[in-house]
């Protein structure tokens, strides 16, 4: 039975994601070639509600960095399986496919969710069907291992892909941690990211193996000025002082690689170090109010620095209240976090909170998963870190138990593959 065959005489169970398209319109309207396009959102739905339209995928920079943080995450780290090298082009050149498709709300494959062969397993899974795209983006990164003697990459290792030290008070999982290419998915929709991440690691079967995933709700930072800020699980205003998608001349500078950095294929890209951060939730909420913002240097209402009325004010880091304290405290994580005390360096922060059940002691085996962006992590995560994990009070109510390093390369034109340039 021919694919087309059997999609006519297979009962309809499903409709596309939103479009009612039949294949064969589908794939013609949309122009790509080779794909089933289910779920085409014409240009008025795109753009009705802002958390529902799509982000372009292609672009100088890859999408899901500087675009105004999404509600939802699933991020995966995996291992490449396959030892050839062609094997794992092939990969990436499938999952650039794939992905222009899944940013763009649509089915994957030829045939996608429910119009295909009813004698095959499908080849899109199916639970994203009659939902819109959500701001679905995804980014790759490139971890350390895989610039070991597998692909032949030894020597386009970046520099700065630096392995991240041990840091005092880590108490990293192996588990959690690593892994040779890592896709953030990010979405409005938790669904549509879960449903993108699944589809990405059925593609790779047999190439690459999910190392470990993390699921994440809330983000917590805001990437643009447009954003409200949200709060993590400490309670707390978190982004407030990140970099922005509007700070043009910041992003060139502390954000994208910049073609004096070396590693060419690097240009445009940008390092993200991820760390699953455990948050002593009960300890936390045993902490009074005052203590809280002791802590952290702002307060808990309005996100403004201590002794400042407005969130967005400047910090005074000199300022003494009448009992002749400092207002910001020596060890209070923002002043410890800021650029004027670490050298200038800033991050593009864009993590999101998580909450995995618990632990088995009663406790919730919650956090924030950090990812943070930049130009160079050895003078912006590693140098930041450092200084927090020697003084940072916050210590006694968070501990770093995963880690990551990766290498994003810049985007992706039409025609061009994740990783295009790093083969090359
Ligand atoms: C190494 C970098 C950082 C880690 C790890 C980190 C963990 C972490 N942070 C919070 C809560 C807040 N952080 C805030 C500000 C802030 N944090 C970092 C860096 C790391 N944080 C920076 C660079 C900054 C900005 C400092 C500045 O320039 O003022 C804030 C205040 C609001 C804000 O500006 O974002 C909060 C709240 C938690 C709970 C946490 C680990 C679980
Ligand atoms: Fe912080």
């Amino acid at each position: 039975m021919t694919p087309e065959s059997s999609a006519e005489d297979a009962p309809r169970k499903g409709i596309s994601r939103r479009g009612l398209f039949g294949a064969a319109g589908a794939a013609v309207a949309t122009g790509v070639a080779g794909y089933a396009a289910h779920s085409v959102l014409s240009g008025e739905e795109s753009q009705a509600a802002d958390t529902t339209g799509p982000v372009e995928f292609h672009g100088p920079h890859q999408a899901g960095i500087v675009t105004a943080a999404q509600d939802r995450l699933h991020f995966a780290a995996f291992d490449v399986t396959t030892t050839k090298r062609d094997d794992l082009i092939a990969l990436l050149k499938e999952w650039t496919a794939a992905a222009a498709l899944l940013t763009a709300g649509r089915d994957i494959g030829q045939y996608g969710a429910v119009n295909g062969p009813g004698g095959s397993p499908p080849e899109d899974t199916g639970e994203a069907v009659g939902l819109p795209p959500a701001r679905l983006t995804l980014t790759i990164g490139f971890g350390a291992s895989l610039f070991d003697k597998r692909f032949g990459l030894a020597s386009k290792r970046p520099a700065a892909l630096v392995d991240l030290p041990h840091f005092i008070g880590d108490d990293i999982e192996p588990g959690r941690s690593g892994g040779d290419i890592a896709v953030q998915a990010c979405s409005d929709d938790p669904q549509v990211a879960v449903h993108a991440i699944r589809n990405l690691a059925r593609i790779g079967f047999g190439r690459v193996a999910v190392r470990y995933s993390q699921l994440g709700f809330g983000r917590t930072s805001s990437t643009s000025r447009a954003q409200t800020t949200p709060r993590n699980l400490f309670g707390f205003k978190d982004g407030t002082n990140n970099l922005k998608l509007e700070d043009a001349e910041k992003l060139e500078q502390h954000l994208w690689v910049q073609p004096e950095d070396g590693a060419e294929w690097m240009i445009g890209g940008s390092y993200l170090v991820s760390r699953r951060i455990r948050m002593n939730i009960e300890i936390w909420d045993r902490t009074s109010l005052g203590e809280q913002e002791t802590i952290i240097g702002r307060g808990k209402g309005t996100g403004a620095p201590l002794g400042k009325a407005e969130e967005f004010d400047p910090i005074d880091f000199v300022a003494k209240g009448s009992d002749g304290e400092l207002k910001i405290p020596m060890e209070a994580h923002v002043r410890l976090a800021h650029p004027q005390f670490n050298n200038g360096a800033e991050l593009l922060r864009r993590g999101y909170n998580f909450v995995d059940g618990s632990d088995g002691l009663g406790r919730l085996d919650a956090g924030l998963f950090f990812l943070a962006y930049q130009r160079d992590p050895r003078k912006q995560f590693i140098p930041i870190q450092t200084q927090l994990a020697r003084t940072d009070v916050l210590n006694e109510y968070i501990h770093h138990v995963g880690s990551g390093i990766f290498a994003c390369p810049g985007g992706v034109t039409p025609g061009s593959y994740w990783g295009e340039k790093l083969f090359a």
